[in-house]
């Protein structure tokens, strides 16, 4: 089996919840008349969150399932009834973790314990029928869809590369070792500099659970680039410990344990900060008779200098999980000792909430863009299939001054507009209610400036008192045709003869099978 050598950055695709629908309908009982709009609202799809968990230190996890996703929230139903709340993911990453987008930009550095960060967001529901009524709109026919959730790619990183790093000669056995204590498997040779880049191997003992870097084999002069050099030695610096794997069966002359220590230590020192780091020693090979003579002979004298000292096989196995034992006490007070940024509790969000009122419209070429967190939700929340919703939708955009700004900058009827992103946004027939210049000439010819009060501002009086049906008649939009994918229809269009009409395919090919269930 291949386990990845070393993991330390990982692309994970989340996906947040999408939220439920509305749902429209009208309270029945038996031998009464209609009731009221009783639909319920949909909920809120669940978010995908990150959070620093001190007792997660590898993103391995996420190597072996990239994709994660959150819960849908549930669909309104009648008798007021809500969908329930999709459940939120919580992603547990280790202290220390860098989050960015699929193009590298930094989203957040996670530090300190429970730091957490909504990463995708839970789409909101739609609200039923019910929470749409006024006095004005008694009963609505419609509800608004859920929003789909936040979908994305990201990548994890983490700096805290390893617990422990393994450090010795080449051919001392590190490979063997760490491929002895996890399931790591890197390659391991009888020839020096088997090892060209750091293995990272997870490491499981009792309760703790922790990480070990092979790096490759030290030589005396590394520092001065000797052998593979002291580079990847910045793979080490931040374990909170090292293990000194020593080969107690080397046959080349001036070899012995007591030396070989003391070249990796200078060397060490050469590189530098690895002072303070606690270390063990491990003397490697002793199921070689030669090699456990040495050892035992060796044993007292490095002990002599405040060295835990381990013998061990990592061929045999023999003392390897005692060594780990030691290794893991070792990091579990490390841990305990490094200063917890503990009950923070940040919680970082991406982008901005919420964009509130603005939008904006710009001129494409073959028509205009409109973008803005409103409209785009708005479209999002609409079902198409619906006249009574497309109207509504309709008069959110006019209320909200996007058929003004429109006209303002010169649009005309006939137009195309696309609203959201270029990926998925959805083209209108531009139909305004005003026109630039045509504006003081009502409808059917008459000078609007002689009665006291012109279409758009009386529809948008009306619609300020709360949708009013006289505003729906006037500013609907109607569904007039399908254009290349997205659905089409006219903002505006008051009495187009042919407004009735539904397209009977809008291209609904989406991936929730619950759509239109709401009426
Ligand atoms: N008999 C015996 N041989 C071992 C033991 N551990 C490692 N070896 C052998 O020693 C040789 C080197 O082992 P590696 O694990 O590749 O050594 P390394 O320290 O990773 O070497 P580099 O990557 O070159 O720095 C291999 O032939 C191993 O089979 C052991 O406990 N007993
Ligand atoms: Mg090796």
């Amino acid at each position: 089996m291949a386990v990845p050598t070393f993991v330390d950055r990982v692309t994970l695709h989340v996906a947040a919840g999408r939220g439920g629908n509305g749902v429209a309908s009208v309270h029945r009982e038996k031998f009464k008349p209609l009731g009221g709009p009783d639909g319920g609202n949909g909920g809120p799809g669940g978010s995908v969150i990150l959070r620093v968990d001190p007792n997660v230190t590898t993103l391995l996890d996420y190597h072996h399932s990239p994709k994660r996703r959150a819960e849908h929230g549930g669909h309104g139903a009648g008798a007021h009834r809500n969908g329930g709340h999709g459940g939120d993911l919580v992603l547990p990453v280790p202290d220390g973790t860098v989050v960015r987008g699929e193009d590298g930009e930094l989203l957040a550095d996670m530090v300190g314990a429970g730091t957490e960060m909504v990463i995708a967001q839970g789409g909101r529901g739609g609200l039923g029928n019910a929470a749409l009524a006024s006095s004005k709109r008694k009963a609505p026919g419609f509800a608004l869809l859920g929003e789909p959730g936040d979908e994305l790619t990201i990548s994890l990183e983490l700096k805290v590369v390893a617990d422990i790093g393994l450090v010795g000669f080449p051919s001392a056995g590190k490979s063997s070792l760490i491929a002895a204590m996890s399931r790591a498997r890197p390659k391991i040779a009888d020839y020096p500099f088997t090892t060209l880049v750091p293995n990272l191997g997870v490491v499981t003992a009792g309760d703790t659970v922790f990480t070990v870097a092979d790096v490759p084999g030290l030589i005396e002069g590394a520092s001065e680039g000797r052998g593979l050099g002291h580079d990847f030695l910045r793979h080490i610096e931040r374990c909170a410990a090292l293990v000194h794997v020593i080969d107690t069966a080397s046959i080349e002359p001036g070899r012995n344990p007591v030396d070989d220590l003391d070249v990796i230590e200078n060397e060490l020192a050469r590189y530098g900060g690895l002072e303070d780091r606690p270390r063990l020693v491990a003397l490697n090979k002793v199921d070689v008779p030669d090699g456990a003579d040495i050892a035992d002979m060796v044993v007292e004298d490095l002990t002599a200098r405040g060295l835990a000292v381990h013998l061990v096989s990592a061929a045999s196995g023999s003392g390897v999980r005692e060594l780990t034992f030691a290794m893991a006490s070792i990091v579990q007070a490390a841990r305990a000792a490094r200063p917890v940024v503990e009950a923070t509790r940040i919680v970082l969000r991406p982008g901005g909430a919420d964009g509130g009122d603005d939008f904006t419209v710009t001129e494409t070429g073959d028509g205009w863009r409109v973008r803005g967190t409103k409209p785009e939700r708005w479209v999002r929340q609409t079902d198409f299939s619906n006249d009574e919703a497309v109207g509504f939708l309709a008069d959110r955009l006019n209320r909200l001054g996007v058929e003004e700004k429109l006209v303002k900058l010169g649009a005309v009827e006939g137009d195309t507009v696309l609203i959201g992103h270029p990926d998925n946004a959805v083209v209108f027939d531009f139909k305004p209610g005003i026109d630039a210049g045509a504006e003081m000439l009502g409808r059917r010819g008459e000078d609007q400036r002689f009665t006291e009060e012109r279409p758009a501002a009386s529809r948008r009086r009306a619609i300020d008192e709360g949708f009013e049906d006289r505003a729906e008649g006037e500013a609907r939009a109607d569904v007039a045709r399908r254009v290349d994918g997205p659905v089409s229809y006219e903002i505006g269009g008051a009495d187009d003869p042919d407004a009735e009409q539904v397209p009977a395919d809008l291209g609904w090919s989406e991936d929730d099978p619950s759509r239109g269930e709401e009426r």
